[in-house]
């Protein structure tokens, strides 16, 4: 997109861009520029650090961190900057992403991040994008035409 991104799309590896995806394709449909990127909080410490740092400057305005197991990339990133963190846990092999989802929901009082479920990478960019609806009403709108036509769909369905 060649619009300056407003949502950065980071995750703890490229093992986790199958859940991921999900997320940019959302934020692509509602017309809403992101950027996607591998940060980890373990393996690449001081990019993340610089990552969340001069996310605002850059004129980002949410984050969406997924990661796996021991998913400490969220909120280490909400340990750097102000802006909303919204956290994905993306579902690991050895405990079926119960471990990222608890690394990601158990924050200590102070730092928040707003947690989705397991895989929730969807929802995380409707989040994010409810988020800069509120001052942009034209998404706000893309937003509550979406929300109609889901209705209309169900409300159609005859069994
Ligand atoms: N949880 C984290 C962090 C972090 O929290 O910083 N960095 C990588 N990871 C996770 O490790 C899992 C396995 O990664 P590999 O597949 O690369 O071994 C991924 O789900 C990733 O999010």
């Amino acid at each position: 997109m060649s619009e300056s991104p407003r949502v950065g799309i980071v995750m703890g590896s490229t093992s986790d861009l199958d859940t991921m995806r999900a997320a940019a394709t959302m934020l692509q449909e509602l017309g809403v520029a992101f950027e996607l990127k591998v940060v980890s909080a373990h393996r690449t410490p001081d990019l993340m650090f610089r990552y969340a740092s001069e996310a605002a400057g850059r004129g980002l305005a949410v984050i969406i961190a997924g990661a796996g197991g021991a998913a400490h990339l969220p909120g280490m990133i909400a340990t750097k900057t102000n802006l909303p963190v919204i956290g994905v846990p993306v579902q690991s092999k050895a405990l079926n992403g119960l471990d990222s989802l608890l690394s990601i929901a158990q924050m200590p009082a102070g730092v928040p991040v707003a947690a989705m479920a397991i895989g929730g990478a969807a929802n995380a960019a409707l989040f994010a994008a409810r988020i800069l609806a509120l001052q942009d009403a034209a998404l706000a709108q893309r937003l509550a035409e979406r929300v109609a036509k889901i209705t209309a769909e169900v409300e159609a369905i005859e069994l």
